[in-house]
């Protein structure tokens, strides 16, 4: 029975390679197995066969596909779907034409095409392709690559101009270096609204795998499984600032004191000491480990992981990289403060790789190195930003990273802007003096993390970090033994400590200094 291409599965799209089938193996066993292990769709990839044998595999193969009822198509060859009775077939933007693969293969078969920008969609679309096979999303040793990556947002974008232009449904399949441990998070970054990628294309993944039903099954979990990581709506009490917001700061404080939440800071030796005594101040359990091989033990016990690059280490990237792929599995929030993102290759590289390879909740850093997140000429000079422009142009950077990368961001100053995309609060406390003292916008991230290991809604959480950080400054300042940043900063421990004592007896006072606006 042919396949009714209105009714495909497109979860779990296996494209096989000859060349990585472990020894002892071969195509059909590894190919059976895997859809026993939960492949929907099989794509014939044969870059080297001559094309009787081509034709060969293609027919011994569409014998286990049909009795699994799971379409089998060929990569590029409109002969070897001709002759093999295969149900379709896979094209590069390169290769036929889609009309003259049409008019040859006929209206059933399923015809698909790659694509990877908005011009390849709309030849994918005048062409009426029956799906798109969207990518490369990221890096592979697979195939040499020779177009852009697309990357989570790059995904969204084509998703999006489909949903908008089609004027008809093309199921996406994404394609290029999806793993286990990204899938999660591809499919949460690259939704739009209302379209989400259908599935998944796999090469590596399952064909080099010496088990590849295994590797189907827990590939095929991975996609039904929700991210831990995805945030609930947002209260509609927690919109806008408000009476509701600021209860909810001192909910989060008191929570914090209750539950005692584990911070594991992987963070660089300048702030280190002081933002372990912050933690300990609020009522966290500080660990400050570098140590990739512990990310994991530590990730079972409810917390955060904060990364901070500020110290890093030619090693650094490798680990912190690992424990955030352990965190994003727990469902651990993560926050990462890019310290001096734009200065050197060497930071700009070791932040494109986290956002590549993990999820990050929050993201928290001055306004130079979130300009350099964005791409965007950065005013900064070592880890100190130069430059500080008005609130709404940095509410403007905070909400546009923080609808790319489908989190929350804070850009860090004088008045602090938190942002998740869809709403935008300007922080106005603290004081001058902060800027006196070595490491205290790294504690401002121990401060968030921690709201954020207690909070689901982590653009309040932060906000609360924000604000309980910038009344204790604002209090250590005005004390008469504080005479200058030395003094300051033992005492803005101090006003930590004291801000949480306050929260446990019952005593919100303090709040009532917070200056949290919209933008
Ligand atoms: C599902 C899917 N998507 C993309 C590709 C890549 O196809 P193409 O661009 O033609 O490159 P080659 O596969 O020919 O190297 C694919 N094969 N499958
Ligand atoms: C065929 C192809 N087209 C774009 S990326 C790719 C290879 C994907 O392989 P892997 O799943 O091993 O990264």
């Amino acid at each position: 029975m042919p396949i009714d291409k209105s009714k495909i599965d497109w979860s779990l799209y296996l494209v096989t390679d000859p060349d990585m089938i472990p020894e002892g193996s071969d195509i059909y066993t590894h190919v059976r197995e895997a859809i026993k292990g939960g492949c929907t769709v099989v794509q014939l990839r044969e870059k080297k066969t001559d094309t009787g044998l081509f034709v060969e595999k293609a027919k011994k193969l569409l014998e286990i596909t049909r009795e699994y009822n799971v379409p089998l198509l060929i990569n590029d060859r409109v002969d070897v779907v001709l002759a093999s009775g295969a149900d379709g077939i896979h094209v590069g933007q390169d290769d036929m034409d889609l009309k003259d693969v049409r008019r040859l293969l006929g209206p059933d078969a399923i015809i698909g095409i790659s694509v990877g920008s908005i011009k390849e969609a709309k030849v994918g679309i005048a062409g009426r392709a029956d799906y798109f096979g969207l990518g490369p999303i990221w890096d592979t040793n697979t195939k040499k690559l020779t177009k852009p990556l697309v990357g989570t947002m790059g995904a969204r974008t084509v998703l999006s101009y489909i949903e908008q232009n089609a004027g008809y449904e093309i199921p996406c399949v994404a394609i290029g270096g999806i793993k286990d441990y990204n899938i999660q998070r591809l499919f949460f970054q690259s939704r739009t609204g209302t379209k989400s990628i259908s599935g998944i294309a796999i090469v590596s993944a399952i064909m080099a795998s010496t088990t590849p039903y295994d590797a189907a099954k827990s590939l095929l979990t991975s996609i039904k499984t929700p991210a831990p990581f995805i945030p609930s709506p947002p209260s509609p009490s927690l919109l806008h600032p408000g009476d509701a917001l600021i209860t909810k700061i001192t909910q989060i404080i008191t929570q914090i004191g209750k539950k005692g939440p584990l911070v594991h800071h992987m963070t660089n030796n300048v702030a280190k000491n002081l933002q372990a005594n912050a933690s300990l101040a609020i009522g966290a359990s500080p660990i400050m480990s570098e140590n990739a091989l512990e990310a994991a033990d530590l990730a079972k016990i409810n917390g955060a992981l904060l990364l901070n690059i500020g110290t890093a280490h030619p090693e650094s990237p490798v680990a912190m990289l690992e424990a955030l792929r352990i965190a994003n599995t727990a469902g651990t929030p993560v926050l990462l403060d890019p310290v001096g993102a734009g200065a050197t290759q060497f930071r700009k590289d070791t932040v494109a790789g986290f956002l590549a390879g993990g999820y990050c909740d929050i993201i928290k850093g001055n306004e130079a190195e979130i300009r350099a997140l964005l791409g965007l000429s950065a005013h900064a000079r070592g880890v100190d930003s130069l430059h500080s422009s008005s609130s709404a142009s940095r509410a403007e950077l905070a909400s546009t990273l923080a609808r790319r990368e489908q989190n929350t961001v804070v850009v860090s100053g004088a008045v602090d802007v938190v942002s998740d995309g869809e709403r935008t609060f300007c922080v106005s406390n603290g004081d001058a003096m902060l800027g006196f003292i070595t490491g205290s916008g790294c504690t401002l991230g121990t401060v968030i993390a921690t709201c954020a290991a207690v909070e689901e809604d982590k653009c309040v959480a932060a906000v609360a970090g924000c604000v309980v950080y910038g009344i204790a400054a604002e209090r250590a300042v005005k004390r008469d033994d504080v005479k200058g940043p030395g003094t300051f900063q033992t005492a803005l421990v101090d006003e930590i400590w004291r801000i949480r004592g306050e929260c446990g007896e019952g005593n919100l006072d303090w709040v009532k200094g917070a200056k949290v606006t919209s933008a």
